[in-house]
């Protein structure tokens, strides 16, 4: 599994645009008949995909993690990007169509993920982070997930944001994860930006058609860098850093925390005035 380190506010301004793409760009994730993690040292988040079409994919525990199996210290949200498909845990099985989130607890023994239709396969996209006790298993579609209405379509950001794992939907130890879409002719996501150092953050993006590009700005407020993405990339965004994106085209976006305090609205807004 690759493994990323930590990046210093202050080595990050002098970062050229491939050392941004190499320290915080997630590619390749998701892969035919794969599961594909990268241990992150961001909170020791692991992000990763399994995309089964041709055979089922079992999640197995890694060396770097030094446990028996891959959620004996770990606690996960699964999120469906694509078909329809099946995650079957310790041998109870669930449905789950594109968007729906399944959330499981520390202590599971057995994750094995299936697509239904080997010509339009589920992708299932993994956020992982360590816990310390067992919270129930728990799928949740989008129509029962938190929802909140952001932005307008004058200001080109109006978009729902749907919250699935946090401290009002399911219950996690620390992960908070959830699931933006955007009205048709918006395309900025979490603009104004925000920081939150009490958690790091991860994006992944997806439904973005061919051929478009995600523009993705991170760094600190004073310091805004960005890097151009592809469709079904991720990018981690450290505490100190901004989190906000825009694209040449219409995309959803799947974003994860990890970290202190399962609150989502714990954000300390950067007005976009003071933006450099
Ligand atoms: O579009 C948005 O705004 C978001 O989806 C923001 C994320 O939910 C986020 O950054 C939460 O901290
Ligand atoms: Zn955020």
């Amino acid at each position: 599994m690759k493994v990323l380190h930590q990046v210093h506010p202050e080595d990050f301004v002098n970062y050229t645009t491939q050392q941004i793409r190499d320290k915080f760009l997630l590619e390749n994730l998701v892969a035919p008949d794969k599961i594909e993690c990268v241990y992150t040292h961001y909170d020791r988040m692991i992000v990763g995909a399994a995309t089964p079409v041709t055979t089922t994919l079992k999640l197995e525990t890694y060396d770097n993690l030094k446990a028996d199996y891959f959620l004996e210290r770990r606690e996960i949200g699964i999120i469906n990007i694509a078909g329809n498909g099946t995650i079957t845990v310790d041998g109870e099985t669930f449905d789950l169509e594109k968007k729906d989130c399944l959330y499981i607890g520390k202590g599971k023994q057995e994750v094995i993920f299936a697509s239904k239709d080997a010509a339009d396969p589920a992708k299932y996209i993994l956020f992982s982070c360590p816990a310390h006790m067992e919270y129930p298993t728990r799928l949740m579609k989008p129509s029962e997930a938190l929802p909140a209405e952001l932005g307008s379509l004058e200001n080109n950001n109006h978009r729902v944001i749907n919250k699935y794992i946090h401290l009002d939907g399911i219950r996690s130890c620390q992960l908070v994860l959830g699931v933006t879409s955007f009205k048709a002719g918006s395309i900025w996501n979490t603009m104004p930006p925000h920081l939150h150092d009490r958690r790091m953050e991860s994006y992944f993006y997806f439904d973005l058609p061919e051929n478009q590009r995600i523009i993705h700005f991170m760094g600190q407020p004073h310091e805004t860098r960005h890097i151009f993405l592809n469709n079904e990339q991720a990018i981690l965004s450290p505490s100190w850093s901004i989190h906000s994106g825009t694209a040449t085209a219409n995309y959803s976006f799947i974003w994860a925390m990890a970290g202190e305090n399962l609150v989502f609205t714990d954000m300390d807004p950067v007005p976009t005035t003071e933006l450099q």
